[in-house]
């Protein structure tokens, strides 16, 4: 749905060249919603403006519907912009006009009469949940709900996507998750492709199906966001996990702890999974089988996009044999990784 192409944005800031994005290809599929993180001046605002061409790229294609827009004439492109909504961390709504004529303006600027114009908005006002403040302004309404209203224009031209840069990082955690649940809702009842960048993995772990890391200007590493979980591959992916999964350093351990491993030193094991109920029955099989104890030093389930997956951490205990099979056992099952060594 969403195709970019070998893109690159090259800014010129007093006198030196900044590359806000280099050499980027993304996929973005019809109907899934897309997560791309990444740290502070990463390039991912630059990157999701490309997308409706709000900043114009310096090379490379942009693919919206099969369409690349970097070759549009200016008319063509404010016509594919309609199929392309976008929201923004602060709103961007009028303060002048009430919510009911927020929602109506992308449809008047299209010159839609009064009657279309009430026939689309009436069932946007529901969808969102903002019925009762048709008639209010801005400053009278929350954060969360402001974004609302946002959503809601940026539906009024019945786009098949929606780019959202940063759209809950300004609402409390409570409000995010409204929020992030409507936007679940619509991709689903409306099938609209939805495309967020953002800084928190919360919001990567509640909604997306997918996710890209970006540093630098690079998407670093790309997956489905389960496998993203639970096998990240570059350092920023797993610090990117690990702050999602609150992982912290193990007190009990840490003045013990060792990275390499010493002559009877034992293993600590991060252990990942998809499903509750799936890693007991495996540890208790272990350490039957092999004869190893398990010092369990951190245990957490999350849902990761609808599913729950588990996070443990684990200290195996017993002869260098009986660890050896204990952790091949282990591997063959679940995904695990040795972080380090205590003695
Ligand atoms: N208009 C501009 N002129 C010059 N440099 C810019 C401009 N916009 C962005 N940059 C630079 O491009 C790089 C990427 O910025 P961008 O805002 O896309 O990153 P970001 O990942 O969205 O960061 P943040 O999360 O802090 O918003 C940064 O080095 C930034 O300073």
């Amino acid at each position: 749905m969403i195709e970019l192409k070998n893109l690159t944005k090259v800014f010129a800031a007093g006198g030196t060249e900044v590359n806000a994005i280099d050499g980027v290809n993304l996929s973005v599929p019809e109907g899934t919603i897309y997560g791309v993180i990444g740290s502070s001046g990463a390039g991912k605002s630059t990157l999701i403006r490309c997308v409706n061409l709000l900043e114009k790229p310096t090379s490379g294609q942009v693919l919206v519907d099969g369409q690349d827009l970097t070759l549009l004439s200016e008319k063509l492109l404010r016509q594919a912009r309609h199929s392309i909504g976008m929201i923004f961390q602060h709103f961007n709504l009028l303060s002048s006009r009430t919510v009911y004529d927020n929602i109506a303006l992308p449809l008047e600027l299209a010159g839609a009469s009064k009657q279309e114009i009430e026939q689309a908005v009436m069932p946007l006002l529901e969808l969102t949940g903002l019925s009762d403040k048709k008639l209010s302004y801005p400053a009278q309404l929350s954060g969360g709900q402001k974004q609302r209203v946002a959503i809601a224009r940026a539906l009024a031209s019945k786009p098949k996507v929606l780019l959202c840069d940063e759209a809950t990082s300004a609402l409390d955690p409570q409000t995010t998750r409204s929020i992030l649940s409507l936007l679940k809702d619509i991709n689903r009842q409306l099938k609209i492709t939805v495309l967020i960048i953002t800084h928190e993995m919360d919001v990567v772990k509640t909604i997306c199906d997918r996710v890209a890391i970006m540093s630098f200007g690079k998407i670093i590493e790309e997956n489905e966001v389960e496998q993203f979980f639970l096998n990240p591959q570059t350092d920023l992916a797993k610090e990117f996990v690990r702050s999602a999964i609150h992982e912290k350093p193990i007190a009990e351990i840490e003045a013990r702890f060792q990275s390499d491993p010493a002559e009877g030193a034992r293993p600590v094991v991060r252990i990942t999974f998809v499903g509750q109920g799936v890693v007991q029955p495996l540890i208790t099989r272990a350490a039957r089988q092999f004869n190893t104890d398990f010092n369990i030093l951190q245990a957490d389930i999350e849902t990761v996009n609808e599913k729950a997956m588990g996070f443990l951490m684990v200290e195996i205990i017993g002869e260098p044999e009986g660890i050896e099979q204990s952790l091949q056992f282990l591997k063959d099952n679940v995904q695990v990784e040795v972080i380090g060594y205590v003695s």
